[in-house]
């Protein structure tokens, strides 16, 4: 199963191997950081950072290899910008002549970007953006200014204090006519002593929900006073501007303006699954471990794990774990293909890639947010002791609903282009994952042939209800946008159940993900008659929790629905004898999980009573403050209705 869930057996060796280096590394002990102030916690991760990068180049690490261990180390930073936003736009978006400038530069850290596109005014609008990059003929270069308040850039992460480069998305002007938003190279600071150039304000937006997780990030506000930069700094793939002042567009759409967001919401979706499994593993340890209730004679109390109603709260978040872990393998090769079809100048697939993107991006962060956050009430009060682990990742965790695409504005672009699809129905063949809307007069028409709750336990029936129910949904959507006269208007106006029939779609698309894991890539039965376990319950768990969309549409009867919950309540029973080895096939060493209720010798109790005796506060028996506060009050002797 750890196999099945890395993906193959190399791909389990390597990250083996890395989270292995990092938990027996004294360097990356974090259980104290907590307790640390910002400054401290800032320089802690800096010492890290600059750690890794020693062990990533003496030991000659591969990519892979870095990226695990860079995600074992487990404390957002700097580089996650310069990695995953500052090197994939260049390569997406420069030409030739600047990857071949920039990019060495980059790999090597001889410079360390970030990507500047929010502001404090706008961050889903990006057309909406302020800041402007005006072309100055006179000298070839590019003066860059923030003209109100609102066009601060804010947010960029790395930027505060760290990174000497940024993209920066600003509107391009040319003898006062604006040519829309587009990413320039812009030095910030000084590659001698690290100090803001000229023009320059630079600073760190203040500190974030949670503590010890995100704090350890600059997210930065930069503004600009009339900063030139050369004209050769405006990535130019997508348009160009010639020494005269020219603007000229290639071949290549405006769109990939967008693609390095494309990139980082793929490797979101395919780190969701690291963060719910590591809840759910917490949760799932620590649920096997406490007791409550069922004494009888004197015999042990009820593992909670047996209750029911837990295992109701706690084996879909297991299921969607898994589920989270197979779809983001497939987008991840979804991208790499859609990848390489840019590079040859193939555009073909990019709006399908947008779709899948933006959509599971929303479906995977907003399950995975609610799950650890449900984690942490199955753990009972102990849950939201820091020592848990939950807390500190649940802080980590949330932002992704908002970066990268807010959740719901993903949604509307799945939207978006699903409708898009339906109104080409009659002239163009819906292909990949909008094939289904290819055949909506079956799905339309018949209705679910279930009789018994066995018969959910059918692949077929399965698919053929989550095809049908969001066929059913977009295509009811399409009629009555039809109806208005303005499609914009009517879009807004139907904006809530475009929502809720792209979650379908997007539900869909993890739903059949799965069952094709099952169908093609499984190593040993026993492996694969237990994930279809968890394929069941993922599904039937969505059935049960959307009900209303699948009776509203029509295609289940009451009677079909019920029966899938009867089926669900029997597939819990299947997953409790296994669930410590699901989780356990995650991998996941003490040192990552940094939690006492998850250890994986179980020794709960012991381990959190050693760490309450860690906190700062138990340094002395009297702490500061009580003297001076608390005596008085104790002497006082005065009773509150002398007052
Ligand atoms: C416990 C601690 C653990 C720590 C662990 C650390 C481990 C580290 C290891 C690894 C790191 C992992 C990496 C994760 C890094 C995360 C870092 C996060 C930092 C965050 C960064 C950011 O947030 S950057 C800013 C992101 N901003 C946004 O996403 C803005 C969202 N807005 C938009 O995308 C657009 O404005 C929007 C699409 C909403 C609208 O665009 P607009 O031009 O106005 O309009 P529209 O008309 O709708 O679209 C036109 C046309 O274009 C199509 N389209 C839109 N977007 C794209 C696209 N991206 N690609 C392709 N096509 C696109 C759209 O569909 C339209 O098409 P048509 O309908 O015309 O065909
Ligand atoms: C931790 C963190 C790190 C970040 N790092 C970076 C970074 O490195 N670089 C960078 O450039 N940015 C970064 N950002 C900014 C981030 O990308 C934006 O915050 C994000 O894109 C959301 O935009 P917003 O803040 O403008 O939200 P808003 O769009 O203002 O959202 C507010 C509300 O309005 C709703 N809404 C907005 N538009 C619509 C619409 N059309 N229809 C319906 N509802 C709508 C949203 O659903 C939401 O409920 C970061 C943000 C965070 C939290």
């Amino acid at each position: 199963m750890k196999v099945a869930w890395a993906g193959s057996r190399e791909a389990f060796q390597v990250s083996d191997r890395m989270a292995k280096l990092v938990a027996n590394d004294p360097v990356f002990e974090k259980f104290s950081k907590p307790m640390l102030g910002r400054k401290e916690l800032f320089k802690n991760t800096l010492r890290k950072a600059a750690y890794a990068w020693k062990l990533i180049n003496d030991l000659r690490l591969t990519e892979e290899e870095a990226k695990w261990l860079r995600h074992y180390i487990d404390e957002p930073n700097y580089t996650d910008l310069h990695w995953e936003m500052f090197v994939p736009a260049i390569e997406g978006q420069g030409t030739k002549e600047q990857k071949k400038k920039w990019l060495p530069l980059a790999q090597t850290m001889q410079i360390i970007g970030t990507y500047a596109q929010t502001e404090l005014g706008h961050g889903s609008n990006v057309q909406g953006l302020e800041t402007t990059a005006t072309f100055d003929r006179q000298t070839d270069e590019f003066v860059m200014h923030s003209p109100t308040l609102t066009s601060s850039k804010w947010w960029p992460g790395g930027m505060a204090k760290v990174a000497t480069h940024a993209i920066v998305y600003a509107r391009l002007i040319i003898d006062g006519l604006f040519h829309g938003v587009h990413g320039f190279i812009v030095q910030l600071r000084s590659l001698e002593d690290h100090s803001p150039l000229p023009g320059l304000t630079l600073g760190d937006i203040g500190m974030k929900f949670g503590h010890g997780t995100y704090n350890t990030m600059d997210n930065g506000v930069l503004r600009f006073d009339h900063v030139r930069i050369p004209r050769n700094q405006m990535l130019m793939r997508v348009s160009q501007v010639t020494k005269e002042g020219k603007y000229a567009q290639s071949d290549v759409p405006r769109q990939l303006l967008y693609g390095t967001m494309v990139s980082v919401r793929q490797t979101i979706v395919a780190d969701a699954s690291k963060a719910l499994s590591r809840a759910v593993c917490i949760a799932t340890r620590y649920s096997v471990v406490r007791r409550q209730f069922g004494s009888r004679n004197g015999g042990p109390e009820t593992q909670v794990i047996d209750y029911k109603t837990q295992q109701s709260r706690l084996f879909p978040l297991l299921a969607s774990a898994y589920a989270f872990r197979f779809v983001g393998e497939w987008l991840k090769s979804l991208y790499i293909d859609v990848k390489q079809r840019l590079e040859a100048n193939d555009f073909s697939t990019l709006p399908e890639t947008h779709a899948c993107t933006a959509g599971l991006k929303a479906l995977t962060t907003a399950a995975t947010a609610d799950g650890i956050e449900e984690c942490r009430k199955l753990c009972g009060g102990h849950g939201y002791l820091i020592s848990s682990g939950l807390p500190e990742l649940f802080a980590f965790y949330v932002p992704a609903c908002s970066y990268e695409g807010e959740n719901v504005v993903m949604m509307l672009q799945v939207a978006r282009f699903l409708v898009k699809t339906v109104s080409n129905l009659g002239y163009k063949q819906p292909v990949g994952t909008a094939a289904y809307l290819g055949r909506v007069t079956p799905l339309l028409q018949n209705n679910c042939a279930v009789q018994t709750a066995e018969d959910w336990l059918n692949p077929d029936a399965i698919l053929e209800a989550f095809e049908a129910r969001a066929a059913r949904m977009v295509i009811g959507c399409g009629e009555r946008l039809a109806m208005f006269e303005n499609p914009e208007e009517g879009f807004a106006e139907l904006s809530i159940d475009l929502v809720e029939a792209s979650l379908a779609h997007c539900q869909l698309i993890t739903v059949s993900v799965f069952i094709q894991k099952l169908n093609h890539e499984i190593p040993g039965n026993g492996v694969k008659r237990s994930l279809e376990v968890l394929c069941y319950v993922y599904a039937l768990f969505l059935l049960h929790k959307h009900q209303g969309d699948f009776l509203a549409t029509g295609y289940l009867t009451p009677k079909q629905a019920s029966l899938a919950n009867e089926q669900l309540r029997t597939l819990y029973s299947k997953v409790r004898p296994n669930a410590i080895a699901f989780v356990d096939s995650f991998n996941h060493m003490d040192h990552y999980l940094c939690s006492v209720l998850g250890r994986y010798d179980g020794n709960v109790y012991p381990k959190l009573y050693e760490a309450a005796w860690k906190d700062p506060l138990n340094d002395s028996d009297i702490v500061d403050g009580i003297q001076q506060y608390v005596q008085p009050i104790l002497k006082q002797k005065l009773h509150y209705a002398k007052l």
